[in-house]
Order: structure tokens, then C-alpha cells, then sequence
């Protein structure tokens, strides 16, 4: 019983199922359901929505995926209130960042890992961006690799985002599509990715950089320093940048990425998500992936 808890800051009651015999990757949408007061609802608010939304899926004894990212942090907070309040128990939670691991232990959520736990009921995680194939983009945070191999060893996968999300196709939004790749070598590794899209009008790319302020000592600052970003794998990330998007066979140009050596993983996650809850500020949006009738 959910009742003691806190309500949940969504209207609606559950994610529907609207799984068809259409082909694989086809999406079916369900029609929006309102959200309280959508005029007033901030980016944050109605990524709580879609977080809350996704939650209500999670059931005692599972075995949960916990997201990285600011979306994500509203499932995990969400899930540590219902297992505070008794309404969720037994739950082992595989977390997908460094940053993922201390939010949930700070919610109550008790911790795993792929190695005890390879099969995993179900995974909860924000995106950077989705396309109408519930194609997504991740790891503009820096959690790409250990996201999607926990999604990827997950029976389901919900992915909770507000609708400044969604793009017409992978790469739109003019933002970093993500590459992890080790630091030996690094360079080589990104002239290996600026060849593979030699001639892609407004393709652009960069090694990803978090600027440090180094203190000389406890009393003088020295000049702010870029350092490359170093990921939870103490890896460097290569941020590419597509002006119209990705055009072409995305699984095809998945592999070419994945044949570079020095390549560990890149932020492209295709054919992975079951379904996207989108908080609008007009109500929630389940697009869910159809499956094959043979349930594949
Ligand atoms: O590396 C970060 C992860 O892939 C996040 O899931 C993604 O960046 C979305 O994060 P947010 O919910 O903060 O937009």
C-alpha cells in the first residue's frame, strides 16, 4: 500500500502498455494525461513529473537501474520516500555513476552491482535527447559506458525526460554527442572520429575539458586551468557536434565509431529505451516501443 506516502506530483495513475504487433522500434503514444497547474510547472517540476510518473512502475523485490542526471535524481529521491514510508521494500539498486551510487545511498536505496546482479528488472534514467525512434543521446553529464551497460542488461528501460528532449533525429539539437575514450593516445583517437565524418556539413568535435581552479597554496589562487573531463572509468570524453543532426544508418555508424581503437563507448543508445514518459508542460507523454508479436 502507497497510501501513507506522500502523493506522487503527477495526476495521472500508471504508464500505459500499448505494445503492438507493428515492427520493432515502431513507437505508440499514448495521448497526453494533465499534469497540476502545466502553466506552472518549471523544467524542474515537470522533470519530477516524469520521474514520479516512471516510479509508480517499480515494484517491491526489483532489481532497479538507478540513472544518472538531474531527471534521475527525482526517481531515486522518490524511491528512497516510498521505501522511508513502507510502500517499496526489498529493493537492490544498481547505480549507473559514481554520482548515481552516493544520491541513491543518501535516499536509503540499497546498493549493488552488475557482477551480483547481471539481470536487472528494471532501469530509471533521464536523456540529453530522443528521437521519434526512442533512439537516444546520453552522457553529456559524463555516465555514458556504465549507463548503458546497465540499461542494456535491463529487462526494461523507462526513460524520464521533459519535452525540451525530444528532437526530430539523434544529434539535432546542436549538442555533444558523447565518445568515452581512453587518454593514451587521445588525439589520434579523435582524428580517427574527425575522418570517419570527413565531409559532414557542420560536423565539429572536442575533447571534452572541466576547468580546475588550481590553488598555488592556501593563500594564492593560480589561473583557472582546463583539464580534460575525466569520467567515473578515468576515461577523457570527445564531445561531436552535428549541426542537422545524424543523417544515415545510426547502427551502422554506431559500429564505425565502436571499430576505433581507443573508442571505449559512445553516448548514442539505439533500439534500448521500452518506453519515454515525457512531462509537457500540456500534460505526460508515454511513447512506448511496440515489440514483435513473438514477443521479441
Ligand atoms: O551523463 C549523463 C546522463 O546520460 C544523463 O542521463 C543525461 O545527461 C540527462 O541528464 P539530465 O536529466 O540532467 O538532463
Amino acid at each position: 500500500m502507497r497510501t501513507s506516502c506522500s502523493p506522487a506530483l503527477n495526476v495521472a495513475s500508471t504508464v500505459p502498455h500499448l505494445h503492438s504487433d507493428g515492427p520493432l522500434a515502431a513507437v505508440v503514444m499514448a495521448p497526453p494525461s494533465p499534469v497540476p497547474s502545466p502553466a506552472l510547472l518549471s523544467l524542474d517540476e515537470l522533470k519530477r513529473v516524469a520521474a514520479h510518473r516512471a516510479v509508480e512502475q517499480v515494484e517491491s523485490g526489483m532489481v532497479l537501474g538507478l540513472g544518472t542526471g538531474s531527471t534521475a535524481a527525482h526517481a531515486l529521491d522518490r524511491i528512497g520516500d516510498l521505501l522511508r514510508c513502507g510502500a517499496l521494500r526489498d529493493i537492490v539498486g544498481i547505480p549507473t555513476s559514481e554520482w548515481a551510487a552516493a544520491r541513491a545511498a543518501a535516499a536509503g536505496i540499497p546498493l549493488s552491482d552488475l557482477n551480483a546482479h547481471p539481470v536487472i528488472d528494471l532501469s530509471i534514467d533521464g536523456a540529453d535527447e530522443v528521437d521519434p525512434a526512442l533512439n537516444l543521446v546520453k552522457g553529456r553529464g559524463g555516465s555514458l559506458l556504465r549507463e548503458k551497460m546497465v540499461e542494456g542488461a535491463s529487462r526494461r528501460f523507462i526513460v524520464i525526460v521533459d519535452e525540451s528532449k525530444l528532437v526530430p533525429r539523434i544529434g539535432a539539437s546542436g549538442l555533444a554527442v558523447p565518445v568515452e575514450v581512453i587518454p593514451f593516445g587521445w588525439a589520434l583517437t579523435l582524428r580517427c572520429l574527425r575522418s570517419l565524418f570527413d565531409g559532414t556539413p557542420g560536423f565539429n568535435l572536442k575533447l571534452r575539458t572541466a576547468t580546475i581552479n588550481a590553488k598555488a597554496s592556501a593563500f594564492e589562487e593560480k589561473e583557472s586551468q582546463a583539464e580534460p573531463f575525466v569520467t567515473d572509468n578515468k576515461n577523457y570524453i570527445v564531445d561531436m557536434f552535428f549541426e542537422n543532426g545524424i543523417h544515415g544508418d545510426l547502427n551502422d555508424i554506431s559500429d564505425k565509431i565502436l571499430r576505433i581503437t581507443g573508442v571505449v563507448e559512445h553516448g548514442m543508445f539505439l533500439g534500448l529505451a521500452s518506453s519515454v514518459i515525457v512531462a509537457r508542460k500540456d500534460g505526460v507523454v508515454v511513447m512506448d516501443k511496440a515489440v514483435k508479436s513473438n514477443g521479441i
